[in-house]
């Protein structure tokens, strides 16, 4: 009885952290955003925004934001003054490029960059390998030396957003939501890492409702997740690597019915990622 009040109140707290509405109204929810992102650059002094977009729906529909944005702040200013700089940030070449163009098309960005990561992540995966074996430190199983690399990407990814960032006085927004957020499902300090993050407080159902809200077509708002990181599991689907469906995170976040197991999977997910979320530890 007790247990299970405490797991009540741990999911109700935990609810309130994430912010998801069980409704939205999405005209309001998009321009409330947009306001959000207008405000974040006017307060920066900063006058670009600087996104990776993969063809995902999560990029497509931040990187559509930001778009609009910079659109209304010129507009208001009437001058050319802001502008979005859209990324594509493959490893190679990317198997779904043609969602990634699809997502382009949709966004309309002001400017777009492609810069290839992978000279860049095979480097310095490379040389760390290399100074662990000279050190003498044990190998490690290939799947996990895989899973580690595929981190390394979403952190070459980051760098290249901040440099460009930092060549173009821009900030650099994030597309972590709260069905990834709660289950810590991004790199730390890879894809984790940004100046503002405009999709926190949705689910990714809304997410997808926003996309479809702005214009996006069908194999945008409905592909499927991927964080496309690991050489050996190419296009590996998220709810695959999460083990719960991003239908039942979004029930949980929205207070809507979840079953036993995917609640059990989100309480321990949730528990054991809480390092992502918190402010870096200092003594005191
Ligand atoms: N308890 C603790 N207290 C403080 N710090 C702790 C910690 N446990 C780990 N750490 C630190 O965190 C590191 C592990 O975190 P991290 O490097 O993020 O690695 P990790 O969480 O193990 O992996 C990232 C996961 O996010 C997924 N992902 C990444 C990027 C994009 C997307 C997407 O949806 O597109 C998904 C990826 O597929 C993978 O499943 C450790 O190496 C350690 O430095
Ligand atoms: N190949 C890539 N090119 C450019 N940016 C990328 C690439 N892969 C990842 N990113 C960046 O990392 C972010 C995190 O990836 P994530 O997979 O969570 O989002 P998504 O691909 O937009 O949507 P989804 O989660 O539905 O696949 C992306 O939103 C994007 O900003
Ligand atoms: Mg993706």
């Amino acid at each position: 009885m007790a247990n299970q009040q405490s797991q009540q109140q741990l999911i109700a707290s935990i609810q309130q952290e994430m912010q998801v509405k069980p409704e939205i109204d999405l005209a309001f929810e998009v321009q409330h955003r947009i306001d959000f992102i207008k405000q974040q650059l006017i307060q920066s002094g900063l006058t670009s925004l600087v996104l990776g977009i993969s063809g995902g729906v999560d990029s497509s529909t931040c990187g559509r934001l930001c778009q609009l944005a910079v659109e209304q702040l010129n507009q208001d200013l009437n001058q050319k003054r802001y502008r979005f700089i859209a990324v594509r940030l493959p490893y190679g070449v990317q198997a779904d490029e043609q969602d990634a163009q699809r997502a382009l098309a949709f966004i309309q960005p002001d400017v777009t960059l492609t810069i290839n990561i992978q000279a860049g992540a095979d480097g310095i995966h490379n040389s760390v390998l290399a100074a662990c074996n000279a050190a003498g430190l044990e190998p490690q199983p290939a799947e996990h030396v895989d899973f580690t690399k595929g981190n390394t990407k979403a952190r070459m990814r980051m760098a290249a957003q901040f440099q460009v960032a930092g060549l173009y006085r821009g900030l650099v927004p994030g597309t972590d939501h709260s069905a990834e957020n709660i289950m810590g499902f991004y790199t730390k300090y890879g894809d984790g890492a940004c100046d503002l993050a405009p999709l926190f407080g949705l689910s990714k159902r809304q997410v997808r409702a926003l996309a479809e809200h702005l214009g996006a077509r069908e194999t945008i708002f409905a592909k499927v997740p991927t964080a496309d990181l690991e050489d050996g599991q190419p296009l590996l689907a998220d709810e695959v690597a999460l083990g719960v469906s991003y239908d039942q995170i979004d029930n949980f976040l929205e207070g809507k019915p979840v079953n036993d197991d995917a609640l059990a999977t989100i309480l321990r997910t949730y528990q054991r990622t809480i390092h992502k979320r918190v402010a870096i530890p200092t003594p005191n």
